[in-house]
């Protein structure tokens, strides 16, 4: 929460202004007609703007094509354009040369809020500058609006579009006549425009991000209806307005706190009327200009949980966190959220993309085997095969038909911290391969096996896709087998870490290792390898609980295990990982006989 101090002068030195900063008593009104939003009571302070303040404008002042569309999206589920919200602003015009020093000097009262930048551009508010030398100093507006007309392509007069070679021809005759020609700067004006990604690439470098139509914010500035202008206005159209003002080099919009807005000149603070007075005083010709503007944010503008706060009924707890994996959010929505997870997803989807394609909801507790997770699809592609990067390493999955969590990416992590170049790994449940794959860039060889033949096929390709296929050899049988067909085989003497990853149930597997080494000849050489094994408990000391399934498991007395504690994973729910290296009693335990 943060909260804003103002300080306020308690007398304001009386300063006279030109005319041209005093706002007019009667202001152009806007076009659009307005209401006023109803706030809600608040009872955070809010840092920037919010959905409950600014107007919404009416939907009277959109053109069918907007309305169609409107009408499209509240079929869909809701309607975009009811998060637009304009704001009353007041800003200072000045030129392009004086914007930075001026945006640092006047830090504290202009527009702080988040993702708007508080230099601002509106249409007509530059000259290309490869132009300006050609322009001379003395240029008029109305001479740009004539040069820029000519340049893109219209005829004087009539405003009919020239054939680019006319225009090109057109061009080369004036300048040869005014004794200009120069053809390189020629070619460079009479190209066509630049494409509109270039155009917004130029817009950000020079600091507008992301301002701009159809984005998350437009800057417009509010003329000022001057006598007599209406009469005019009449005769030439809207178009006059913009070409009213007499054009006195590239300018930029220094957006003033919102404070600020509708306030006349002398109300403004102490060091706004400075930077005017030290304009009006250095030449009779002032550069600065104080304007009103409007401010509008769209759509787009609004974080996720605005969005879902203004939608979601009141006492609805918004849904702020979700799983990511490759291309797809991963809802977990409670019971209340039902009714409205198309319309939490859209906003999802919108508000993450791209990198967002498809968003899921788990619609059942993991019941299966195969650990597979039960996925209804409620917004963007339908496709659950996507690519996850973790610990630098790509993998492929299909979450409709395999195993995978990202939120197990740090304990895989700490897991393969532990490994060296001189282990040998053994994955009993490895799925798609995140452990088996990443350590087998660190250890000598590594054994992958998954009940799930899917998985495997995706582990597989995984090995495959990250050139360590030499590396792991992989198996697709029961883990109780597995163990105990690789610890019979020759491949036993080298394993140094057994890893164990089904939380559910691998603690009850450990009873494979019972008599392992029984049957071979009591001459040879031996290893006993580390085993990790994963396991849930929701008891109220989950590490003893865990610690005596594994001793029960093992038929042991004693077993010397180190726990951790990874993650809670439901309130109450802990998962566990227990470490300790299998005992000789244990691999040499005698089968036959019935154990405790
Ligand atoms: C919790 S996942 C862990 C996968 C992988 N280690 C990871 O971190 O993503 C457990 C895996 O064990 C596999 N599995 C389940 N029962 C199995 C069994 N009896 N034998 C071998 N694998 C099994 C599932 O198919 C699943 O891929």
């Amino acid at each position: 929460m943060a909260t804003k101090l103002f300080l306020r002068p308690h007398s304001i030195p009386l300063i006279t202004f030109p005319p041209k900063f005093l706002f007019p008593k009667n202001p152009k009104p806007l076009t659009i007609s307005l209401f006023c939003f109803t706030t809600q009571t608040q009872t955070q302070i809010h840092y920037g703007p919010s959905l409950h303040q600014g107007i919404k404008p009416s939907s009277q002042s959109q053109n069918p094509q907007q309305q169609q569309q409107q009408q499209e999206q509240s079929d869909l589920m809701f309607d975009e354009q009811s998060f637009t919200r304009v704001f009353d602003l007041t800003a200072l015009r000045v030129p392009v040369k004086d914007c930075f020093a001026l945006e640092s000097r006047l830090r504290g009262h202009l527009l702080n809020w988040p993702r708007i930048r508080n230099i601002a551009r509106v249409p007509n508010d530059d000259v290309d500058p490869n132009l300006l030398p050609l322009l001379g100093s003395t240029i008029q507006q109305e001479d740009l609006f004539s040069l820029e007309r000519r340049i893109h392509g219209k005829a004087e007069g009539d405003g009919d579009v020239l054939s680019p070679v006319l225009h090109r021809d057109k061009l080369a005759r004036e300048f040869n006549a005014r004794g200009f020609i120069k053809f390189r700067n020629l070619a460079k004006i009479s190209r066509p425009k630049r494409k509109k990604k270039d155009v917004k690439e130029e817009e950000r470098s020079e600091g507008n991000k992301g301002i701009g139509k159809n984005e998350i914010a437009l800057v417009e500035v509010v003329e000022e209806e001057e006598e007599g202008e209406g009469d005019l206005k009449g005769l030439l159209g809207d178009e006059f307005k913009g070409t009213r003002r007499k054009w006195s080099g590239p300018t930029r919009l220094l957006l003033l706190d919102e404070r600020y807005a509708a306030r006349k000149a002398e109300e403004l603070p102490e060091a706004i009327k400075v930077v005017l007075k030290e304009d009006t005083g250095q030449s009779t010709k002032s550069t600065f200009e104080l304007v009103r503007c409007k401010l509008t944010l769209f759509y787009d503008y609004w974080q996720m949980d605005e969005i879902l706060e203004a939608l979601l009924p009141k006492g609805i707890i918004v849904p702020s966190a979700f799983e990511t994996v490759g291309h797809i959010a991963h809802l977990n929505l409670r019971e209340e959220h039902l009714p409205y997870k198309n319309l939490i997803a859209k906003v999802v989807l919108d508000k993450n993309k791209p990198k967002i394609q498809t968003v899921v909801n788990k619609i059942d507790a993991i019941h299966n085997d195969y650990r597979t997770m039960q996925l209804e699809v409620l917004a963007g592609n339908h496709s659950l095969v996507t690519t996850v990067v973790e610990n630098g390493m790509r993998f492929h999955v299909d979450l409709a038909t395999v195993y995978w969590n990202s939120r197990l990416a740090t304990e895989r992590q700490r897991l393969l911290n532990g490994f060296t170049y001189r282990d040998v790994v053994c994955d009993v449940f490895s799925g798609v391969g995140p452990i088996a794959i990443s350590a087998a860039r660190i250890v000598k060889r590594v054994y992958a096996n998954d009940l799930n033949p899917i998985a495997v096929e995706y582990l597989e390709r995984n090995c495959v896709f990250n050139k360590l296929e030499k590396k792991i050899k992989v198996f697709n049988m029961d883990g109780r087998r597995f163990i105990q067909a690789i610890f019979s085989s020759d491949k036993a003497k080298s394993i140094t870490q057994v890893v164990m990853n089904l939380p559910n149930d691998a603690a009850e597997y450990l009873d494979a290792f019972r008599g392992i080494y029984t049957d071979r000849p009591k001459n040879e050489d031996f290893t006993f390898p580390m085993i990790h094994v994963y396991g849930f408990s929701k008891a109220r000391d989950p590490d003893f609980d865990f610690h005596e399934r594994i001793r029960i498991a093992l038929s042991e007395v004693e077993v010397n295990v180190e726990m951790r504690r990874v993650r809670l994973v439901a309130p109450g729910k802990w998962m566990l990982c227990a470490s300790f290296v299998l005992s000789e009693s244990v691999a040499f335990a005698d089968t036959t006989r019935l154990d405790m």
